[in-house]
């Protein structure tokens, strides 16, 4: 359903360091990638800040066109058909809204109905099933200005997946959440992963959201793959600690010492 293949990119910033003076200098966010996502997995991407989380997230789901190295998501090339991507995949990033600030909720998801030329009578059915699911009836009417972050993120879910996509990439979906609601959204991710078969990726800073969710854990550091494989083998990298949050500081410690690019 994913698809990585040796995928690098960097970025050039320019610095002023003096009057008339500028320094360039490059930076490997993502170096020699590669990883694949089976249909139907639950896949945690773990990492520091800076790791390169968010520069996949936007390879995956065409924003940005890696610089080097092959993507396939759904089939397509994200960055050559990010439009054709758009109605296959879903993208939730946490720390902002896709939703229209001043509108009603329910116009909202009207307005990405037209975006995503959803069937009336099938985006009717998936509202309904979605709004119960989350228990957003109430908030249908509210401008999401005024929602609180935890409606605004059931929102956001719900116009992620209101066009019925086979993958979700979610970066960092339960970040500010209180434990209710965290728990509540990890129940919908979890039934919507094992009863719809939705394919997921998950971006979290949350060892709870890993150790609750995720059938298989990725790790980058330093825009590399750092660790590969299930919750189990990720325990097994530090057994003597007893939380995951332990074991998953032991790798970022560890790859914090290695010689940086
Ligand atoms: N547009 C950009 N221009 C220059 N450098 C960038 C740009 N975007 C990201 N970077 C750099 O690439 C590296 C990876 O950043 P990225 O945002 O992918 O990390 P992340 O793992 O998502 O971090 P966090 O957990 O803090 O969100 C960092 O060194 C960052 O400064």
């Amino acid at each position: 359903m994913i698809e990585v293949q040796e995928v690098g990119r960097t970025f050039t910033i320019s610095r002023r360091t003096g009057l008339l003076r500028r320094e360039r200098r490059v930076v490997h966010a993502v170096q020699n990638l590669s990883f694949t996502v089976r249909a139907g997995e639950f896949v945690g991407y773990l990492g520091p800040n800076g790791a390169g989380k968010s520069t996949t997230i936007k390879m995956l789901t065409g924003i940005l066109a890696p610089s080097s190295g092959r993507i396939q998501v759904a089939g397509l090339d994200p960055a050559r058909r990010r439009t054709a991507l758009a109605r296959r995949i879903g993208v939730v990033f946490g720390q902002r809204t896709t939703l229209w600030w001043d509108l009603p909720l329910r116009d909202s998801f009207e307005l990405i109905r037209h975006l995503y030329k959803v069937d009336r009578v099938a985006f009717k059915r998936r509202l309904d099933e979605l709004t119960e699911l989350l228990g957003l009836g109430e908030f249908l009417r509210t401008p999401v200005r005024q929602l609180s972050l935890g409606q605004r993120m059931r929102g956001d879910i719900t116009a992620a997946l209101l066009h019925d996509p086979r993958v979700l990439v979610l970066d960092e979906p339960t970040i500010g959440l209180d434990v209710v609601s965290k728990a509540a959204m990890r129940g919908f991710l979890r039934s919507l992963n094992a009863e719809r078969g939705t394919t997921v990726l998950l971006t979290t800073h949350d060892m709870g959201d890993i150790e609750r969710l995720c059938h298989r854990v990725m790790l980058i550091d330093h825009g590399r793959l750092a660790f590969e494989g299930g919750i189990d083998d990720l325990r097994a990298t530090a057994p003597e600690e007893s939380s995951i949050e332990d074991v998953v500081a032991r790798l970022y410690a560890r790859g914090a010492q290695a010689p940086d690019q």
